[in-house]
């Protein structure tokens, strides 16, 4: 088997007394959709912020295209093409959709000279197909804080593929989005990993979308690994069952 795009093994973080995460060891293949589920606080956003370089670990590895990467800064991984978007949209609330396009750009290569230099014709056209992709094309002049929850999840979604990542780690992409747009945003997951090959790795609550999107899907409870299967072992597993999917 080819090596997996991320190697996590046995990372273990802790907050004070709080054993966030505890020998953690999970991998995620190229070109797939891996999904993460757990209870709350079961530490998956602890694993995503550690696998971004967003806190230092304890202990353990994490390795990304076989290089290890988990003393290196989220600058430096970022621009390795490993990404993340937040619960919390991070937008800016005050400028239209493509200038949030354009600002997210720097993460790809820019240098400090590009930032202030105007925006090239290319990377406009980018920015507009891009919304496009993601059903704001019509909305691209609106200033963002005055788009919906769910529409500024989907811009968020769209800033990050302009950096053109190997993959993207999202978490929560459909919390708070109503039903008609979570299908769409299934939808454009899904073409993203096909059509663009971005592997994705997705934390969610919504068992109907990681069924539905993810190939492979890990359970964290107390900060350790639960099971790991295809979603129908998954759905089955009677510890899954009593330590999360029974609440859902
Ligand atoms: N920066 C921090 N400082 C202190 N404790 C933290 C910090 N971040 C996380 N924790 C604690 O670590 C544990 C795991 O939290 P984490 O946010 O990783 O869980 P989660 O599975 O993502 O939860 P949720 O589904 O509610 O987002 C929790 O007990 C949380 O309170």
């Amino acid at each position: 088997m080819s090596q997996p795009l991320i190697a996590v093994e046995k990372v273990s973080k802790s907050f004070g007394g709080v054993r966030a995460n505890s020998a953690v060891s999970i991998t995620v293949e190229e070109g797939k959709i891996t999904g993460l589920i757990g209870p709350n606080g079961s530490g998956k956003t602890t694993l995503f912020n550690s696998i971004v370089g967003y806190h230092p670990i304890d202990s353990g590895s994490i390795k990304f295209e076989g290089r290890e990467i988990s003393k290196l800064l989220v600058p430096q991984i970022a621009r390795l093409g490993l990404l993340r978007t937040f619960q919390q949209t991070r937008i800016y609330a005050e400028m239209d959709c493509v200038q949030n396009m354009l600002i997210s750009v720097p993460h790809r290569n820019a240098t400090l000279t590009d930032m202030f230099r105007a925006y090239p014709a290319e990377l406009q056209d980018e920015a507009e197909h891009l919304l496009e992709f993601v059903g704001l094309y019509q909305k691209r002049h609106l200033i963002s804080g005055d788009l919906s929850f769910g529409q500024q999840k989907l811009l968020e979604f769209a800033m990050a593929l302009m950096n053109k990542p190997k993959v993207l780690l999202l978490d929560e992409p459909t919390a708070g989005i109503n039903p008609t747009l979570i299908n769409g945003l299934i939808d454009r997951l899904k073409r993203a990993n096909q059509e663009f090959g971005i592997t994705l790795f997705v934390i969610e609550h919504n068992m109907r979308v990681v069924m539905n999107l993810a190939e492979n899907i890990y359970c964290l409870a107390h900060g350790e690994l639960l099971a790991e299967g295809h979603p129908e072992e998954i759905q089955n597993d009677q510890r899954v069952i009593d330590a999360y999917l029974g609440a859902h």
